[in-house]
């Protein structure tokens, strides 16, 4: 290695030390998109940032999605994908392929990457230790002048009513990390499909999270011209939301970090889950790009 080369490694590891000052004994919640889940490699290069941010005390807790997976296996069985603002439309042939995929292929891997990288994960639905407690999700479409609002009926698509964070923090206690698949179960034991980002809003606020990310296939939110918007509060996201800026996919995820914020999470922050070691990047360094949400 050449001088220089050393210098700017040592510069990149010193850069990080504020950062982990900060972050040390600190949650920071990762919502990973199905999206973000592009190829092999970014996969392991997400699972070795996990185990860093553990090993330098810091307590990475993973909300993971899944929903190209999910269209995939669906697709498969000659079954059609239909969205409504983002949210699937679940019924209950569907909701067992969401079971199959969130809760056992693609948590499995993450689990498996992140242990191959020499962490101690471990895998929880919403299911496990009562953590994500839900109800049928009511929905109502937007009233228009010649149209009153009704409900549109998603089917087994849940809301997050309660979450229970006793295994995670318990997890947590003992040096594991908890990678978490957003089913959720109703007080009748109905299993419900629960949008990813909603889940990770409400895991970051109920375990006083100090950051939010929400790791996606895009470089964060963009305006009509396809430019990044590099902050965003309250009323900006009602103007772009309005007039059509921000649609499907991106309507929960934005919802969830104002939520997340309002609740007391220092800052949310939407980001380009493609770039390899993306999280490494926006927590510990001054690299960090991506939409940052504010009150
Ligand atoms: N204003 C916007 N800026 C960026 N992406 C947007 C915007 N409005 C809608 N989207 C869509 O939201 C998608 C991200 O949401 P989603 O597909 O649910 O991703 P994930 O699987 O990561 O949760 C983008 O790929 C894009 O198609
Ligand atoms: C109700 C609802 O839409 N649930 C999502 C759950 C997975 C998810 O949110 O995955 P991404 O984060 O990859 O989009 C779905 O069925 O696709």
């Amino acid at each position: 290695m050449s001088v220089e080369d050393a210098n700017q490694t040592a510069h990149i590891l010193t850069e990080a030390l504020p950062y982990i000052q900060r972050y040390a004994g600190k949650t920071v919640v990762i919502k990973y998109g199905g999206n973000a889940m592009t190829d092999e490699n970014l996969k392991k290069s997400f699972a070795r940032d996990i185990v860093l941010l553990k090993q330098v005390g810091i307590n990475p807790v993973i909300v993971h999605g899944g929903g190209p997976q999910i269209g995939k296996l669906l697709e498969q069985i000659g079954k059609e994908s239909k969205f409504i603002e983002g949210m699937r439309v679940t019924d209950g042939e569907t909701m067992d392929v969401v079971q199959m995929v969130l809760g056992g292929l693609v948590n499995k891997q993450i689990v498996s990457n992140i242990n191959q990288a020499g962490g101690r994960a471990v895998g929880l639905t919403g299911k496990d230790g009562n953590l994500i407690l839900a109800k049928k999700l009511e929905m109502k479409s937007k009233a228009t002048e010649s149209h009153p609002s009704e409900i549109i009926d998603l089917g087994l698509v849940g809301s997050v009513d309660k979450i229970n964070p006793g295994i995670v923090t318990l997890l947590d206690n003992e040096k594991f990390i908890a990678v978490i698949a957003p089913i959720g179960v109703g007080e009748d034991g109905v299993s419900y499909n629960i949008n990813a980002d909603i889940v990770a809003g409400e895991m970051a606020a109920v375990l006083n999270a100090e950051r939010l990310l929400l790791l996606t296939n895009t470089p964060g939110v963009l305006d009509k011209q396809g430019e990044l918007l590099t902050g965003l509060n309250k009323q900006d996201v009602s103007r772009l939301t309005d007039d059509g800026t921000i649609s499907g996919g991106m309507l929960p995820k934005i919802q969830c970090a104002l939520d997340a914020v309002e609740a007391g999470v220092e800052s949310a922050s939407i980001i380009d889950g493609r770039v390899p070691h993306a999280v490494l990047l926006e927590l510990l360094t001054d690299e960090g790009k991506g939409t940052l949400i504010n009150r």
